[in-house]
């Protein structure tokens, strides 16, 4: 039984670098996991997320082959109930908290519940917003729902505050699988400051310089999916030891 959420913690207070590296299962082949996670592995990241905004694939054979190469959390970070696997370790439970869709909010929870109660898998409360990155989203697509404005930095600290104040654990700031641009630093700086649980994010990170922005303003965990997605050298600038955070 892996202890995720206390790790968490107990990394964000130490401030050592967690690095998510995000697995699409309808972008990966199943042969190609193994060579995947040797490179995971070999470099910065701390967990391994499984999931996507539509999923059709056989998520339970992708796990168990992710999991049979590395001894990293897999916690699932499901688009919807059918992403619900009990060979993961743990799952963001996410609310959409940013809009204002019931089904997003509450009802696919409802819907998981005897699901979840026949597995083990950590349990891990999260709210989710969506912020405006330049481009339509899949999760805007698929929610049905408006992302916050990048302009409305004291809305969207107050939303993600909110959702820390209903008992939600971790907060999820997301522009976007393959978002043109990422959350901006201020408004990472912002959310942190108000905000005593850790704070994940995630959408169109895909340089060192962006990973170091997103750190340096206060993010606990970076989630990166789309650009090992297109090209898998991006892990060599990730090797351990060697990869330093520079925060500006
Ligand atoms: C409670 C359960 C089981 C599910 C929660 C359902 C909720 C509220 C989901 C939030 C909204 C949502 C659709 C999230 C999806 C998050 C995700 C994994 C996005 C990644 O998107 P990609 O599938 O990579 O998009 P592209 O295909 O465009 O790259
Ligand atoms: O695919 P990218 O752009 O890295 O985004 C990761 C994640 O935040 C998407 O939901
Ligand atoms: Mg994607």
């Amino acid at each position: 039984m892996k202890n995720l959420y206390k790790d968490i913690i107990i990394n964000s207070q130490i401030a050592k670098t967690q690095l998510a590296v995000l697995i699409d299962p309808d972008k990966m082949e199943i042969k190609n996991i193994s060579s995947f996670i040797g490179k995971v592995n070999r470099s910065i990241a701390t967990h391994i997320f499984v999931g996507g905004s539509e999923v059709d694939t056989n998520i339970d054979e992708q796990i168990l082959e992710i999991k049979s190469h590395t001894k990293l959390p897999v916690i699932l970070f499901p688009g919807d109930t059918n992403q619900i696997s009990p060979e993961a370790d743990g799952i963001l439970f996410l609310s959409l908290i940013s809009g204002r869709n019931p089904d997003y909010l509450i009802g696919k929870h409802v819907e998981a519940v005897p699901k979840l109660s026949t597995t083990n898998l950590e349990i891990l409360p999260t709210g989710y917003l969506l912020v405006e990155n330049g481009k339509k989203t899949s999760v805007e697509k698929v929610s049905k729902t408006t992302p916050m404005l990048r302009a409305d930095i004291d809305l969207i600290r107050d939303t993600a505050k909110a959702g820390e104040l209903l008992g939600m654990k971790l907060i999820y700031l997301e522009a976007g699988s393959g978002a043109i641009q990422p959350i901006d630093s201020d408004i990472i700086s912002k959310v942190k400051g108000s905000l005593n649980i850790p704070l994940i994010i995630g959408g169109g990170i895909k340089t060192k310089q962006d990973l170091n922005n997103a750190y340096g303003a206060g993010a606990d965990i970076v989630v990166v999916g789309t650009a090992f997605e297109k090209d898998e050298s991006f892990f060599e600038d990730l090797l351990k030891p060697e990869f330093k955070i520079t925060a500006n």
